[in-house]
Order: C-alpha cells, then structure tokens, then sequence
C-alpha cells in the first residue's frame, strides 16, 4: 500500500464496489485536501452515497483503499473504524434523524454525551453551536413541529459538536424549499470555513454544488471527465483504478470551476 499525499486529508484509490451484484462504484480515485468543501455532483443512482459511506468508514468497498490523515481506513476493524466515524467525522443526511423524545440541544450534544462528555459540556457545546447556527432560541423545543429547514439546521449542529475533521454531506438539503436550501447550505459551508473543517458534499442540484470550492462530476459509478456531457466518460474507469497519482489535480486552484455546465476536465 502506498501513502497517499500529505495534504489530502481523505483519499480514495480505485474504489469499487457492488450491491448484489449491482455496480456502485467503478474504479473511483479522489482526494480531499484538507479545509476544502468538495461536491460531488451527478444524478440519482451514480454512486455518490456509496463514495461517502466508503470515504467515512461506514462501509469496506469490494476494492481499493481509503485513506484518512495518511492511516488506512478500509483495513481498520469495524470498531476502529466506529471510533474514527464518532470521533473525527460528522454526517449530515437528507433526513435529519432527530429523536423526538430528546429536545433540539440535547439532540445537537447527542455524538458528545455518547462517547461520554459530561452533561455539562456536551450541553455548553450544542448551545454554542446552536447559537453560531442562528436557532439558539429554540435548543429546549422539541423537534417536532420545528420546520425543516430549522431541523436540518440542527443536524447540522449535531454534525459539527465534536469539532470533526470532516463533515460528510449528503444530499443534505433535498427535502427543502430552494430559498431554505441556500440558507442551511451557507450555515454549513461557513462554519466548515470559519473551523477550518473539510466538507464532503453529495448533491444532484448544480446550485447547490456551487456553493463548493470544487466539484468533482459524477455519473455511472465514475468521476466523469467532463460535467456537461456525461456520455465522454466512456473507459474513464481504467484510468481512474490507476490513481490520482501524488499532488495530481488537487485543490481548488488546480481546475477549480463553479459552473458544472463549463466543459472542463475532472478535477480528482
Ligand atoms: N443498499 C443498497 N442495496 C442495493 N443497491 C443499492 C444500495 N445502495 C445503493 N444501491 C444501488 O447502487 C447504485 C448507486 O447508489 P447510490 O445511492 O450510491 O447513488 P447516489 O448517486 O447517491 O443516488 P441517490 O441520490 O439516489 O442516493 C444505485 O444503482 C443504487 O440503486
């Protein structure tokens, strides 16, 4: 196994993997430097939850290697691999998954009582959060009857308490109305920004991808060559299970471009 580059703080290296027998991922290579908000953009059904879930641990591809902060991830055991999820990564999903017998700060503190900070300071940490997220005035509501943007804003405390490297995003504004949907993506990208948090989006919608500092095109289980015409990234497989190879078209300035309807080469 090789060591990825120093600056990525996540890396990926021709990642496949199936679902009986169904094709998610086709030989994927990406790095994330760290800080960077990266998008990963493309239809419904290319293979971006499946790229997350490999990148945070949650599931071992059939093939290839991920990395974070230069130590394997795919060779880790399950509880290791838990410990790492808990501990350095957060994970925002469509659903926001807020437990409706808990009220909203004690929702937000929830990763922090878990791995066992006392009350006091899980709750000292949700508040501040929540106050930094504008819905400090609600922390003891329950989170029925709260809107949707207002508790996907809470998710995004949630995700945020434990002060994670990175901060998993997965189609994390869908079941929003297109103004709630800038707003609670602005809330993220600008805490991630301010703590210096790396940020993992999976979105289908080239608004929100553009609220990253580079989108990486997805289609077919492939980071595809050019966003605009998904039909080039015929054999781009091959390439790709070959590597990103070190310091190769990383970070924003490398490629970086806004506008997934510019044709451009992919920046992996
Ligand atoms: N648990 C699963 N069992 C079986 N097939 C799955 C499972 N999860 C995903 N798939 C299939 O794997 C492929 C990639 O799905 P994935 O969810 O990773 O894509 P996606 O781009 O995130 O799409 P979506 O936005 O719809 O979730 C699809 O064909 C999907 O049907």
């Amino acid at each position: 196994m090789e060591a990825p580059p120093d600056n990525d703080v996540l890396w990926a290296r021709a990642l496949r993997h199936s679902y009986q027998g169904t094709p998610a991922l086709l030989g994927v290579s990406v790095g994330v430097r760290a800080g960077e908000i990266l998008a990963l953009a493309g239809p419904r059904g290319s293979g971006k939850s499946t790229l997350l879930r490999c990148l945070s641990g949650q599931l071992v591809p059939d093939e290839g290697e991920v990395w974070f902060n230069s130590g394997p991830v795919h060779t880790l055991p399950e509880t290791a691999r838990e410990r790492l999820r808990r501990d350095r990564f957060g994970w925002v999903g469509a659903d926001p998954q807020l437990l409706p017998e808990l009220n909203v700060w004690e929702n937000a503190a929830l990763p922090l009582l878990l791995r066992g900070e006392s009350g006091r300071v899980a709750r000292a940490a949700a508040r501040e959060w929540l106050d930094r997220l504008d819905i400090g005035d609600i922390a003891r509501r329950r989170p029925t009857g709260l809107s949707a943007a207002r508790r996907q804003r809470v998710a995004v405390a949630r995700a945020l308490v434990t002060g994670p490297a990175v901060v998993f995003a997965d189609e994390p504004t869908a079941p929003l109305h297109r103004d709630e949907r800038t707003l609670v993506l602005r809330t993220l990208t600008s805490a991630a920004r301010t703590h210096g948090i790396t940020v993992v989006l999976a979105t289908t919608d080239p608004d929100i991808a553009a609220h990253a500092d580079r989108i990486v095109p997805f289609a077919d289980g492939r980071v595809a060559p050019f966003a605009h015409d998904p039909g080039q990234d015929q054999g781009q497989g091959e390439d790709q299970a070959k590597g990103p190879g070190k310091g190769q078209g990383k970070g924003p300035q490398q490629g970086q471009s806004k506008d997934l309807s510019t044709p451009r080469p992919a920046t992996v």
